[in-house]
């Protein structure tokens, strides 16, 4: 099928940006230690408003992160404004940052979906830049996990995909309209230490009208 001109720019998986060794060595290690610490306090995913649906989506979350969200926090909004020059994306105004903590076990995945409808409605403030941050124990003993940035046209309209390996202490970026899924996580031992951890980061921007 050919496709207008126009719309060739929806045939590409949407803009993102990755940062290497974004958090160090100690807050990685204080990371793990406070994913441990509070196993039995992560809940099983949802979508939209905290809807589980596990035909849809299997992992889960922890939205407390103690005495570390000060420090991440700070480092989240640090690249902020860089990111969305890079990506050329319409600046907007940050209402507040939303974070938390994705454990991804043996089996675990999320299908194709846009963080945009998939969050906690929110009179106020909308998700407008997506971050993702990896981290796991060493040596790495999950795989697959690939976050897949898919295009807007969908295959069958020659719509492509681009699959991202999570690598330790890597941040992913890209717009939270960008579509996008977690390829299935195999995690052999079944230790909860050995998971794929991520942490979303989603600026919130503040709405106009
Ligand atoms: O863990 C990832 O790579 C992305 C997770 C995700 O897409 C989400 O939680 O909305
Ligand atoms: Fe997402």
């Amino acid at each position: 099928m050919s496709t207008a001109p126009a719309l060739r720019a929806f045939e590409q998986p949407a803009p993102h940006r990755v940062i290497r060794n974004f958090l160090g060595s100690d807050l990685i290690g204080q990371l793990l230690a406070h994913a441990e610490a509070n196993r039995d306090t992560f809940r099983p995913t949802g979508v939209g408003d905290r809807k589980i649906n596990p035909e849809m989506r299997v992992s889960r979350v922890l939205r407390d992160f103690g005495s570390l969200r000060d420090a991440l926090e700070a480092r989240f909004l640090s690249v902020m404004d860089p990111t969305v020059a890079d990506l050329r994306l319409s600046s907007f105004d940050l209402g507040r940052l939303e974070i938390e903590l994705v454990a991804h076990g043996d089996g675990a995945f999320y299908r194709r979906h846009i963080d945009t409808r998939t969050g906690p409605s929110d009179k106020t403030t909308d998700r407008a830049l997506t971050g993702v941050h990896y981290f796991h124990a060493e040596p790495k003993s999950y795989s697959g996990g690939e976050l897949r940035l898919h295009s807007i046209l969908p295959p069958e309209q020659g719509g492509q995909f681009l699959d991202i390996t999570p690598e330790q202490d890597m941040l992913l970026l890209f717009p939270s309209w960008a579509p996008h899924e977690v390829r299935p996580v195999a995690c052999p031992s079944g230790a909860f230490r050995d998971q794929r951890f991520a942490i979303n980061c989603w600026y919130r921007s503040r709405r106009t009208s």
